[in-house]
Formats: structure tokens, sequence, C-alpha cells
């Protein structure tokens, strides 16, 4: 392996330790606790396991964590009247609704329903609006932790080639967003992309979101670029012993990291950012809410 490992788990970390001071501060000085609210419809295991990370890490960092698991058969009307108690409660500074919701619910309902100074995941169509108008908002958390790793290996990003892979509205569209605003010339590539070994070739930030495993390989990666693998896929893993699966992103790490200059691995890379990263959220929207100064460094 050649590439620099960009370790997102200790980066996420340090982000932890931030955001931990700043709340004993805001104890300390003002008698405010952040409060998030983690709302989980069904059984689904993997968002199971966030939501399990997420509280435990809200904890830790000093901050309150509320957590309302419904039978995936909840109605509509009952999620949404969760919703506005929620927006009405001044112990909840964020609300974050677990995606994919079943399918008998409507998404978009549910999340336009959060009051967009809550909204953490920054997926309301007013945050959504801001930042793509170079407006203050809430940024979504993972491309949020992606900008801010590829801040702290580059500095400045302005005139890089990126190309996003995905253009899911929790990934892809804000990443592309977030590149621009940082000045890089951004390609958003899909399914429907003509050529995406070509396209893939000629960024010097590659960032992965499709939710397709090692589905990059390394001859797509243009000799030292830097590599974003968003991806979080469970496959079996039978020589770990019958039944065993393990993580792997959307790239294949071992040939791709032959060829990159840095490359973040998974796990233990884009995943903790998503989750600092909405702590930080949690955190600025108090401050936000209660008047007071935002914490530096921790905002797009
Ligand atoms: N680490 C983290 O914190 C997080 C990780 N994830 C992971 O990131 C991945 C992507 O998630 P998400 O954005 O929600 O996924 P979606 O399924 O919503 O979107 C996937 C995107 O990939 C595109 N795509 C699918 N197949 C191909 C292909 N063969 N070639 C090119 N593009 C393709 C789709 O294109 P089209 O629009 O044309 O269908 C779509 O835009 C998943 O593995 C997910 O688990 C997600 C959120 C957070
Ligand atoms: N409203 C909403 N917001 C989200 O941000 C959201 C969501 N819904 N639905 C699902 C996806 C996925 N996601 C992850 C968060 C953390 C890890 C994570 O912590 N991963 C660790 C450990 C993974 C493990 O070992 O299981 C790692 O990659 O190292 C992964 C994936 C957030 N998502």
């Amino acid at each position: 392996m050649t590439a620099t490992l960009i370790d997102g788990k200790a980066f996420a970390a340090k982000i932890h330790a931030q955001v931990t001071a700043h709340v004993a501060r805001l104890k300390a000085d003002h008698g405010l606790t952040p409060g998030l609210a983690v709302v989980l419809v069904g059984e689904d295991p993997a968002s199971q396991v966030y939501v399990r990370n997420k509280g435990w890490q809200t904890v830790e960092a000093g901050m309150n964590s509320f957590e309302y698991k419904r039978p995936a058969d909840t109605p509509e009307a009952e999620l949404l009247a969760l919703i506005e108690r929620l927006n009405a409660d001044p112990a909840v500074h964020g609300i974050l609704v677990q995606l994919p919701l079943p399918g008998h619910i409507d998404a978009d309902l549910v999340i336009n329903a959060i009051d967009p100074a809550k909204d953490v995941d920054g997926f309301h169509i007013s945050n959504v609006g801001l930042l793509a108008t170079g407006q203050k908002a809430m940024v979504p958390c993972t491309p949020l932790g992606c900008l801010m790793m590829l801040r702290d290996l580059h500095g400045d990003l302005s005139g890089r080639e990126a190309v996003v892979v995905g253009r899911s509205n929790i990934v892809g569209k804000p990443m592309a967003q977030l590149l621009l605003r940082d000045s890089c010339t951004v390609t958003l590539a899909h399914s429907r992309t003509r050529d995406l070994a070509a396209v893939c070739r000629r960024a010097d930030i590659l960032v992965a979101a499709v939710g397709r495993p090692e589905m990059i390989p390394g001859d797509w990666i243009k000799p030292g670029a830097t590599v974003i693998d968003v991806g979080i896929n469970r496959i079996d893993a039978p020589e770990r012993g019958a039944g065993k699966s393990r993580l792997v992103g959307d790239v294949h790490f071992a040939s791709a990291a032959e060829v990159a200059g840095a490359i973040t691995p998974v796990p233990g890379g884009v995943g903790p950012m998503t989750i600092a990263c909405l702590l930080a959220n949690t955190l600025t929207a108090c401050s936000r809410a209660n008047g007071l100064a935002e914490p530096e460094g921790l905002t797009a």
C-alpha cells in the first residue's frame, strides 16, 4: 500500500473532544444541556446499530439523548404528531429521523415537518435551499465529515477536480454542493453516467457514495488522488467462519490504496465522522437557539 490512510476514527475522536469541552462550557456558563432526539421506526438491524452508537456517544459528550423507537406499522399521522411535540420541546435542540422509513410513510413529508432549526441532518428543504444558495444552513453530517477530512488534508480545495459518485439527497448532492462551495470543479456521477471509469480517472478528489460493495477498482483512480469512501456494505465473510460477515466500502480498498495518494478505510473512515458531525450539529443548533456564539471549527 502506498496511499496515506485517512484516520476518520482518530479525527472523529478529536471532534468529539472539542464538542465535549464546549458542552461543558455551555453547562457551566449558561446552565444549558444540548439534547438530541433520535426517532427510529421499525426494526432495521443496521439502523438499530447506528441509533445505539449515536445514543451513547451523545451521552458521553455530556448531551441529553432521547430515543423514540416505534413499530414498523406506526401510522404517518402518529409520527407527525411526535415531530410536532419534539419541535415544541425546549430540551430538544436536534431531531434526527432515521432513514429509510417504512414504505407507507412519506419520508419527505416527515422530514419537512421538522423545525429547520432542529434539523441536525440538514435534510429539510429549507436547509437544502440555504446550502445550495450559499447561506448559513444545517449541513448534512456525512458530507460535512468528508469535507472536514479533505480540508484537513489539503487546506484549500479550490480548482481541484472532484468527482462524486452517487446523487442521493443524503450524501451525493450535498457533498457536491459543499465541494462546489469550496471552489472545486465538481462532477456528479450516477447510474446513468457514461464511461464512469474515465470520469473517475479525472478526479483529484473522488467521493464514492453508491452502496455497491468494492465497485470502484484501483485502475479507475488517478495516481495520487484522494479517495473518500462513503459506502457501508455488509458482505459475507466465510473466511471468518460460517455465517460471518464484514463491512466493505464502495471502493476496492487493496487495489485503490496502491494508486491513490490518500484514502479512507471502511470501517474507521467516514462512518465515525458522521456521528461526530451529528454531535457537532446538535451543539450548533443549541447555541443558535439560545443566541450564543457557535462552536468554532465545527461548522462548514
Ligand atoms: N458512512 C456513512 O456515514 C454513511 C454511509 N452511507 C452509505 O453510502 C452508500 C450510499 O448511500 P446513499 O447515498 O444513501 O444511497 P442511495 O441508494 O440513495 O444512492 C445511491 C446512488 O448511487 C448511484 N448508483 C447506483 N448504482 C450505480 C452504478 N452502477 N454506477 C454509478 N452510480 C450508481 C445511484 O444512481 P441513480 O440516482 O442513477 O439511481 C444513486 O444516486 C451506502 O453504502 C450507504 O450505506 C450512507 C449514509 C451515511
Ligand atoms: N436520517 C439519517 N441520517 C443518517 O446520517 C443516516 C441515516 N438516516 N440512515 C443510515 C445512514 C448510515 N449512517 C451511518 C452512520 C454511522 C456509521 C458508522 O459509525 N460506521 C462505523 C462503524 C460501522 C460498524 O462497525 O457497524 C465505521 O464505518 O467505522 C455508518 C453509517 C448514517 N445514516
